[in-house]
């Protein structure tokens, strides 16, 4: 059987290390194209070269032709640009939804079978913009940044309890911005909930909410300690872990920014969830219960990525 096809949109610091862990993990031949010629092919290159020690068997291709994706069953798409310190994810907006319409049409026309994951920030308004621009079915379109967030909160946890993090679950849902949900009673330690190590004097709720807080913050503490750019090791993992649930069907409860229509009283829109995804792309998006607190955390912030969203469909009529 011939191994799958992953495409990576963009060449960047995500693209290449999405591209070196793919190849590790023997997840299939990779594609990595970019417009910035000679960028997609040096890294194709420089990742082949690494195959024979670390005995890959993976094609490994660059390109600026997106005839080059033809057929792929994976997109990730990191194009565009990031932000530097003094900026927010949201001021990518204009200049990001420009390279989302160039994207979109060419995966449409290109690799209209793809599982396609979009990492380009401002992350929910981009994947939104994207499923338009491509016209690919939504359940196929979804956005990596849950996955992201929930790890980090299980890292700082895992330095508080000082347990191990395969030990430590955790739940960050809603928008990827400064009004992410880190749910606390759905988030673990040894599935104990976070509130009872609280009771149990395992730490303070003062602690907690700093560790919560942190998470929230934590892409603009890489962004301020990188200076150049933005964090690409945990969010290449985060997407390496979506894709592989697709290409393997695992069946992985994950979250991440899915079309949600019907579920939390949303009606067609993209935010942060929890869903299933396997062979069938994103196959179900899990409402929870969230008690008043959480549900207005969350409202908070579907109502800043309907504001994106709005902000998108005034710069291009099309979406609209
Ligand atoms: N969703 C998430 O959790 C995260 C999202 N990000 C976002 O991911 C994106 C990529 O980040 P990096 O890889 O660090 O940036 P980067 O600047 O290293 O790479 C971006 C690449 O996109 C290419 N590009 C620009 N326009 C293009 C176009 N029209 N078609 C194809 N390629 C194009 C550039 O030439 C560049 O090589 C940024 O928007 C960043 O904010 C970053 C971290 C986490
Ligand atoms: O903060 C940024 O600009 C990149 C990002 O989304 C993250 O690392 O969470």
């Amino acid at each position: 059987m011939a191994r799958p096809k992953i495409a990576l949109i963009g060449s960047g610091m995500i693209g290449g290390t999405l591209a070196h862990l793919a190849a590790l993990k023997e997840l299939g031949d990779i594609v990595l194209f970019d417009i910035a010629d000679g960028v997609p092919q040096g890294k194709a290159l420089d990742i082949a070269e690494s195959g024979p020690v670390e005995r890959i068997d993976a094609a490994m291709s660059g390109t600026t032709d997106y005839a080059d994706i033809a057929g792929a069953d994976v997109c990730i798409v990191t194009a565009g640009v990031a932000r530097k310190p003094g900026m927010s994810r949201d001021d990518l907006l204009g200049i990001n939804l420009k390279v989302m319409k160039s994207v979109g049409e060419g995966i449409a026309a290109h690799a209209p079978n793809a599982f396609v994951i979009c990492i380009t920030n401002p992350l929910d308004a981009m994947v939104w913009a994207l499923q338009k621009f491509s016209g690919l079915p939504a359940h196929k379109v979804c956005g990596m940044a849950g996955v992201l967030d929930s790890a980090r909160f299980r890292h700082f946890l895992s330095e508080e309890f000082e347990v191990s993090m395969r030990d430590v679950t955790a739940f960050v849902l809603g928008g990827h911005g400064d009004t992410m949900v880190p749910l606390t009673r759905y988030s673990t330690v040894g599935g104990i909930p976070l509130p009872d190590l609280v009771d149990m004097g395992w730490t303070t709720q003062e602690k907690l909410d700093a560790i919560v807080q942190r998470t929230r913050d934590g892409g603009a503490e890489i962004v301020g300690l990188l200076k150049t750019g933005s964090a690409y090791y945990a969010p290449a993992a985060s997407a390496i872990e979506m894709a592989e649930a697709y290409l393997k069907d695992q069946k992985r409860l994950l979250p991440c920014a899915a079309h949600v229509d019907g579920a939390y009283g949303l009606d067609g829109f993209y935010v942060g969830v929890p869903t299933v995804i396997g062979a069938g792309g994103v196959e179900r998006v899990v409402e929870i219960n969230m008690n008043k607190d959480e549900k207005a955390m969350f409202d908070k912030s579907v109502d800043a990525v309907k504001g994106l969203v709005a902000a998108c469909k005034e710069i291009d009529g099309s979406l609209a």
